[in-house]
C-alpha cells in the first residue's frame, strides 16, 4: 500500500478546531518528512446556529456531518475532531483511526471577580450550556443562577467580559490550547465536575476503506488516552441516545494496566445525581464503560434518562 504524500485536513473554523488542525498537521509533517499537510476550512451547522441549546438542535453530529461529507467527497483525507463532540455511534463507513494524548480533561472557572464556584455569592450568574456541567453546580451550589452561554470560547469569554456573567466554565483543555490558560481562576476537581467523555482529546476520523492512511496516523495514536476515551464513550452510548441527559464518564489508568472509572446522570436541574465508580482492565475498556453504566441502571438511572426525541 503507498503512503500519501499530500492530506488534506478538513477542519471547523472557530480559532480552536484551527489550532487542533494545524497541531496534528505539524506533527505528521515532523513524524513523516516530504508529507505535506493542508487545511480545508469549513462552517458547520453547529457554527452556524448559536441562539439555540446544543441539546435541543441535534447535538453532537451537527459539529461533524460536513467533515464527514467532505471525507466522503474525497475533498479531505482526515478530520479533527474534539472527541467530545464526536458522536458515541459514528456513521456507517467512518471510523476513528487515531485519539491522541489527552490535554488536562477538567473544567476550568473563569471570572473576573471571584477565584472559584464556593466564592460565588448567593445569586451570581454562571454561564454555561452544557448539561453535565449545570447539573453539577446546581447540585452543589442551588443559590447560583445557571445561564445558557454558547458559542466559540472567545465569544464566550466576550460575554463574561463584557459582564453578562459573573462567572463561565470551560473546558481547560481549549483554553490551555489557545494560549489562554491565564484566564483560568480555578481548576475544577473531577470530584466537583466530572468530565464529559472524551473531554480533553482529539480523534482523528478517516473513511474506514482507506487503510492507506493507517500507517500514517497510527504513531499519533496514545494508547493510554484512547482505553481511557473508549471506556467513557462505552459508558455514555449504554446510557443515552439522545444527547440530553446530563452525565459524565471519566477514566484515568491506574497502576499500569488498570482504569478507574467514574460515571454520573443526573436530573437537568441538579435534584438528583446518580453515580457509579468501578476498576477494570485496560484490555477490557468497553466492557468497563458498559458495567459503570449498568451500575447506575440498576441503582435506577433510567428514570433519568430522557428519551431520543
Ligand atoms: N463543546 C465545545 C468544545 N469541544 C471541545 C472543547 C474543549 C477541548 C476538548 O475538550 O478537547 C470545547 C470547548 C469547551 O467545552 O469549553
Amino acid at each position: 500500500m503507498s503512503v500519501p504524500d499530500r492530506l488534506v485536513i478538513a477542519t471547523r473554523e472557530s480559532a480552536l478546531a484551527l489550532w487542533q488542525a494545524r497541531h496534528i498537521a505539524a506533527r505528521l509533517e515532523a513524524l513523516h518528512p516530504g508529507l505535506t499537510v493542508t487545511l480545508l476550512g469549513m462552517t458547520t451547522q453547529g457554527d452556524r446556529i448559536l441562539d439555540v441549546t446544543l441539546n435541543k438542535i441535534g447535538g453532537k453530529g451537527l459539529f461533524v456531518k460536513e467533515l464527514e461529507t467532505a471525507l466522503q467527497e474525497g475533498r479531505a483525507d482526515i478530520a479533527v475532531h474534539s472527541m467530545k463532540d464526536v458522536p458515541m455511534r459514528l456513521p456507517e463507513g467512518f471510523a476513528i483511526a487515531a485519539i491522541t494524548e489527552r490535554e488536562d480533561p477538567r473544567d476550568a472557572f473563569v471570572s473576573k471577580h471571584y477565584d472559584n464556584l464556593a466564592a460565588l455569592p448567593a445569586g451570581a450568574v454562571v454561564g454555561t450550556s452544557s448539561l453535565r456541567r449545570e447539573a453539577q453546580i446546581r447540585a452543589r451550589y442551588p443559590e447560583l443562577v445557571v445561564k445558557p452561554l454558547r458559542g466559540n470560547v472567545q465569544t464566550r469569554l466576550g460575554k463574561l467580559d463584557a459582564g453578562e456573567y459573573d462567572a463561565i466554565i470551560l473546558a481547560a483543555a481549549g483554553l490551555k490550547r489557545l494560549g489562554l490558560g491565564d484566564r483560568i481562576r480555578a481548576l475544577l476537581s473531577t470530584d466537583e465536575s466530572l468530565p464529559a467523555p472524551g473531554q480533553g482529546a482529539l480523534g482523528i476520523e478517516i473513511c474506514a476503506d482507506r487503510a492507506d492512511l493507517q500507517a500514517l496516523l497510527a504513531p499519533l495514536n496514545h494508547a493510554e488516552t484512547a482505553d481511557c476515551v473508549t471506556a467513557e464513550r462505552a459508558m455514555s452510548l449504554r446510557l443515552d441516545g439522545s444527547c440530553e441527559t446530563p452525565l459524565g464518564g471519566y477514566a484515568e489508568i491506574v497502576d499500569e494496566h488498570f482504569l478507574r472509572m467514574r460515571g454520573f446522570v443526573a436530573r437537568p436541574d441538579g435534584s438528583e445525581i446518580l453515580r457509579a465508580e468501578s476498576n477494570g482492565s485496560r484490555a477490557a475498556a468497553q466492557g468497563l464503560g458498559r458495567q459503570v453504566a449498568d451500575l447506575m441502571l440498576t441503582e435506577g438511572a433510567r428514570a433519568l434518562l430522557i428519551p431520543r426525541s
